[in-house]
């Protein structure tokens, strides 16, 4: 090696052992310059993971203290632009940070693997998302192969930065995939990350870029999606023949976006999680949104607590009102959940036939009776001077009933409650709408509200109907299902508790009797709604670990209805402290 002695010589030094040690602090002081170029920005150490995962075959996600509203794209766009002009920062870094998280995020996962990660990215924002990404992940010595999808002419400007950027940091620069090109081949080995469309996609795909979806679909490699899966729309419905990425998981940015709690959409979300990549809080603290997701936090600030010295009057009488041969069982289960939810008393106004039954299954709650000896109810006439009133569960649709039932309404200001059957008269006889009292609550499940609105063609549509006529009609409409709706006065709060278990007969009964249930305790009629939807779901979530999914029941729901009130202000459990 006579040049390293020569170079010694040059520089005056004769001792070797000196000099190797000088090299090695050169060396030293370069890998750690290198390896500090390399991190995320500091910012990214807030990454924020909302949801965790309960049972693996079945995703029950919980969110952080968060109130979560859901935005429009273009209140997304705004959020965005109120940033940067207040952060004084150019909008490539609001990008470069919500790639530095996502980075962050694969990188507490992978911690170094080598599985070869394909990343195809797009040409709009969500495309240099992917960029970004990219980027951190070559850097930090992943096996990263990027490719651009060439959709579309029009490259945003920040795209392009953060292309330039991938290219200035390695040798290795994306491959471009263009119409008519051969698709990659992916390997249930990869891993794909999916930052093709974000948000901005507004039409159908074209054929070419359906094919690479298919292809990535069918390749059966863990498909992560930035923002929300390339193929979903933001704000519409899927189209006939549309092409929709699969992911395992969906990194979502800031808030969830509403396709992700829809039947037609839902589903293909495996998983998901919020990053929150920093926008700004006062935005999105004052922001209006049409949608909002209803969850705990949201559900302690309408909850009030007993005083020590209460006693049943100020809690209201619940008046259930509802049963007929054969199907006392949905008033049953309504008039306890009644009173699991609070109601200081509660009355069932029951076909005479029943009373022996009610009584004999629930000793708390008091009857009241026609002054017909028929199967069915024959005029709805009591004496209890009820707080709240809830009408329909098990109720029949017999026209001397429908008849009667047309009567009450007029003798009623106050809001109802109105269930079941009492729906189906309604919708048969739409006339009795106008005797409705305002802010009453529906809860029709899907067949009952189509009698009620009609047909619709997708979710998007059915959300706009049903908020339309609820808010002709001054009403509040439940959407019961998997993400339980409920609209008034033109908005939408998606329910952010329940689980297929509660697809079972009568668990409908049972949300009745505990929205009537609030309502006597004096809450406003959208408190009552929302509230009892939550708890509603909340019990059966409970419940589930006791009795599974399939072997919960509806009565079980009720007996858990007193947990789901404790588990408001239950402490979230502490993960297991690591040794050492
Ligand atoms: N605040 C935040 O949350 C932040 C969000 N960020 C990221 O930005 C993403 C949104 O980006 P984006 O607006 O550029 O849209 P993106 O989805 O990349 O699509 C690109 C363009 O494609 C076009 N186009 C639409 N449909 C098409 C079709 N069928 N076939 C062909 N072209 C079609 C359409 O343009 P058009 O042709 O209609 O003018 C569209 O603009 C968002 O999801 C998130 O990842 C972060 O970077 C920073 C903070
Ligand atoms: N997959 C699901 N996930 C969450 N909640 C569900 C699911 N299926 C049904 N539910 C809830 O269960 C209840 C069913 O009500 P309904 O169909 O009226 O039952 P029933 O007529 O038997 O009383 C509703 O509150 C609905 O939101
Ligand atoms: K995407």
């Amino acid at each position: 090696m006579d040049w390293v002695k020569r170079y010694y010589i040059l520089l005056g030094i004769s001792n070797v052992y000196v000099i190797e040690l000088w090299l090695f602090l050169c060396l030293s002081v370069y890998a750690f310059a290198k390896a500090y170029r390399k991190q995320p920005p500091e910012s990214s150490k807030k990454v924020v993971f909302l949801q965790q995962r309960d049972r693996s075959d079945f995703l029950i996600y919980k969110r952080k203290n968060i109130s979560m509203k859901i935005y429009s794209r273009a209140q997304i766009y705004e959020a965005d632009k109120v940033t940067v002009e207040k952060e004084g920062i150019p909008s490539i870094n609001l990008m470069e940070r919500a790639g530095g998280y996502i980075y962050e995020w694969v990188n507490e996962r992978l911690k170094g693997g080598q599985v070869p990660i394909k990343v195809f990215c797009g040409i709009g924002n969500n495309g240099g998302d992917g960029m970004v990404l990219a980027r951190y992940l070559i850097e930090n010595n992943y096996n990263v192969t990027t490719y651009v999808v060439n959709y579309n002419n029009k490259r945003v400007p920040d795209f392009l930065g953060a292309y330039d950027r991938l290219k200035s940091a390695t040798k290795n620069w994306p491959i471009v995939i263009n119409e008519g090109d051969e698709l990659p081949a992916i390997s249930p080995q990869d891993i794909v990350v999916d930052a093709i469309f974000g948000i901005g996609l507004n039409r159908v795909v074209q054929d070419w870029v359906k094919a690479l979806f298919t292809a990535i679909n069918n390749s059966n490699a863990y498909v992560l999606s930035i923002d929300i899966p390339s193929g979903m729309y933001m704000d519409m419905a899927p189209q006939e023949g549309d092409v929709i990425i699969l992911p395992r998981f969906t990194l979502s940015f800031q808030a969830p976006k509403l396709p992700f709690f829809l039947p037609d959409t839902a589903p293909i979300m495996q998983a998901w999680d919020i990053l929150d990549i920093g926008l700004d809080p006062e935005y999105l603290a004052t922001t209006a949104t049409d949608v909002e997701l209803i969850g705990k936090q949201e559900v302690i600030q309408m909850y009030r607590s007993r005083p020590q010295f209460a006693h049943k009057g100020m809690f209201g009488h619940s008046l259930l009102i509802g049963g007929s041969y054969g199907k006392m069982g949905a008033i049953i289960l309504a008039s306890k959940a009644a009173m699991r939810a609070g109601s200081g008393m509660v009355t069932a106004y029951i076909p005479q036939i029943g009373v022996p039954i009610l009584q004999t299954a629930l000793p708390e709650v008091m009857t009241e009776t026609d002054n017909f000896n028929g199967k069915v109810f024959e005029e709805i006439d009591f004496q209890t001077k009820a707080n709240a009133i809830g009408i329909g569960p098990g109720m029949g649709t017999d026209s001397k009933t429908a008849k009667a039932m047309g009567d009450f309404l007029k003798t009623q200001k106050n809001p109802l409650v109105i269930d079941a059957d009492a729906i189906n008269i309604i919708a048969a006889i739409p006339e009795l709408l106008a005797d409705v009292p305002a802010l009453s609550i529906f809860t029709p499940h899907f067949g009952e509200l189509e009698r009620l609105i009609g047909k619709w063609e997708d979710d998007f549509d059915r959300l706009e109907k049903t908020a339309k006529f609820a808010k002709k009609h001054d009403i509040a409409i439940v959407m019961k299902g998997a993400h339980t709706i409920t609209t008034y006065d033109m908005k939408l709060y998606i329910n952010d508790s329940g689980n297929p278990g509660l697809a079972t007969a009568g668990s409908g009964d049972v949300l009745t009797g505990v929205i009537t249930g609030l309502l006597a305790q004096g809450y406003h009629p959208m408190e009552a709604a929302l509230m009892g939807v939550y708890f509603h779901g909340r019990a059966a979530d409970i419940a589930i670990n006791q009795y599974g999914i399939e072997g919960l029941i509806a009565s079980d729901v009720t007996e858990f209805l007193g947990r789901a009130y404790m588990d408001l202000f239950a402490k979230p459990e502490q993960p297991p402290q690591e040794e050492g």
